[in-house]
């Protein structure tokens, strides 16, 4: 095939594409340029994905995403869209996409709108001192996080591809010279809380309304036509950050930089640059080297996640009543409550009981995962694993012959909690009990990618440019999720 006719016949290049924010005019964004590198290796491609385009794998060839999403060809305009952020709760007005840019929204089977955004893909005028990259380990650890999170149910945005660019880069965080990529992210919108900031910062409250009848037009679009839509807006985004935190708490994952221009405004997890899945429950455990007060620590993401919406009141103020705003933000308290403590149970095999006895039994399985060094996967894991039925009629039973077991086994907080544990499993029927196991193994995945995992993965690319162990660490993740 000539040059002319994979580029013509390429699907990607083919897609419709909608012009949502291009149509919302220049105040939002900036025209750009893809940087031109030397290399073009495709490392990923995210087969899984492309159903949802209307695409099969057979009809994408490695080169389709190469010329797509490695030389950006015949795709204009690209995007890189403004927004400003507080960052460690410093306001920075000098954000925007510095790295990245809208490739492209695509409309879905499922009729969802989904935004196209690189990572990796050369300087904007939103760079500052950077110079536009982004590390080949970068792109590894962003794809093996949004596809472990997908695994795990948490609302996430997903890389579609992953090219390696051949460029050598310095960094401050990596041993340098380091290798490059560029990644395609597929999310549901790159719209985030700093895009509104922005917007107020500049005193701009038409520009405001108008994005926001865009986003609830798209993301929320069972309100158009109420009188407050508004106002049921922001009580919902409130209700889905609460929901997107209690998954992140559940998974056991820290997210590392909870700065507003990391917060989606149609509540879904993305940018995983510093994160990490915690080994064990720590509270204060914090993922970036470079927080040194802990203030994005695992336990505080909730909090911080509350606070970014408290913040995000100030940019809304002009088309939001504040009254409503400080009503629609207790759907975030209650929504967490409910999800946390309904994906930790189902995290110990239990569905539908009395949220009484639901919470005594919470708090005595994280007292003892507090106290003592264990694994917060591993304990979820061995449960799923070592669960019998019989675990009913003795609560001698449960975990026996488990190396927690074995080592915690004549604990106070550990008899405490199996004793809570046994009591929940007496009251329940035959055919409920035969559904433990099953929310135990579908909640509770055997492999979780902690930092000894990913960097294992890495050493094998960087010393013997060897990604095996990537394939088979995504394989694993992807069979873990088919189960489900
Ligand atoms: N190497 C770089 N060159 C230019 N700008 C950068 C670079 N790294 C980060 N930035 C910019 O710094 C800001 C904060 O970066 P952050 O890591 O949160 O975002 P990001 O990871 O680049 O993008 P995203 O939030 O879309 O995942 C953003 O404005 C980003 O574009
Ligand atoms: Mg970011």
């Amino acid at each position: 095939m000539n040059l002319a006719d994979t580029t013509t016949h390429n699907p990607f290049i083919s897609l419709i594409y909608e012009t949502a924010i291009e149509s919302l005019g220049h105040e939002y964004y900036d025209v750009v340029n893809a940087a031109e590198f030397p290399q073009h290796i495709l490392r990923w491609r995210n087969d899984d994905l492309l159903p949802t385009l209307g695409l099969t794998p057979q009809q994408v060839t490695n080169e389709h995403f190469v010329r797509a999403f490695g030389k950006f060809e015949q795709r204009q305009p690209l995007l890189a869209l403004r927004y400003h952020g507080y960052q460690f709760g410093e306001y920075n007005p000098m954000l925007g996409d510095g790295r990245g840019f809208l490739y492209g929204q695509v409309r879905g089977l499922d009729n969802k709108l989904y935004d196209f955004g690189t990572k990796g893909s050369g300087k904007t005028p939103y760079s500052r001192g950077g110079d536009g990259m982004l590390t080949l380990k970068g792109g590894v650890r962003e794809v093996l996080a949004a596809e472990m999170l997908n695994c795990m149910r948490v609302n996430t945005s997903r890389c579609l591809s992953m090219v390696e660019t051949g460029m050598s880069l310095w960094r401050g965080d990596e041993p340098s010279p380091t290798r490059s990529c560029v990644i395609i992210r597929m999310s549901q919108s790159h719209i985030r809380f700093g895009t509104f900031e922005r917007l107020n910062y500049l005193k701009r409250s038409d520009l405001t309304r108008r994005l926001l009848d865009h986003v609830i037009a798209t993301y929320y679009s069972h309100l158009q036509g109420e009188e407050d839509k508004y106002t049921f807006f922001y009580a919902e985004l409130s209700k889905r950050v609460g929901k997107l935190a209690a998954q992140w708490m559940a998974a056991g994952f820290c997210h590392a930089v909870l700065n507003t221009d990391n917060m989606s405004i149609t509540g879904e997890s993305f940018d995983y640059g510093p994160y990490a899945f915690i080994p064990n429950y720590d509270p204060h455990f914090t993922a970036a080297y470079f927080d040194y007060n802990g203030r994005y620590c695992y336990i505080n993401q909730p909090r911080i996640c509350r606070f970014n919406l408290e913040l995000l009141q100030k940019a809304l103020k002009d088309v939001i009543p504040q009254t409503d705003m400080e009503k629609g933000i207790k759907n975030f308290d209650q929504e967490y409550k409910l999800e946390y403590q309904n994906l930790m149970l189902k995290k110990l095999g239990i569905e539908r009981i009395n949220t009484f006895k639901g919470e005594e039994l919470l708090q005595s399985t994280l007292s003892f995962l507090k106290y003592y060094p264990v694994s917060y996967h591993g304990f979820f894991a061995d449960l799923a694993s070592t669960f019998s039925s019989k675990w009913q009629n003795n609560e001698e039973n449960i975990l026996k012959g488990s190396e927690i077991k074995n080592c915690f086994g004549t604990t106070e907080l550990f008899i405490n909690w199996s004793r809570y544990y046994h009591q929940i499993l007496t009251d329940l029927s035959p055919n409920q009990l035969e559904n433990v196991a099953k929310v135990l193994s579908e909640n509770n995945p055997r492999t979780v990618i902690l930092r000894p995992v990913i960097e294992s993965v890495w050493k094998s690319i960087i010393e013997e440019d060897n990604w095996q162990p990537f394939y088979d660490l995504l394989h694993s993740i992807s069979e873990l999720t088919a189960e489900k």
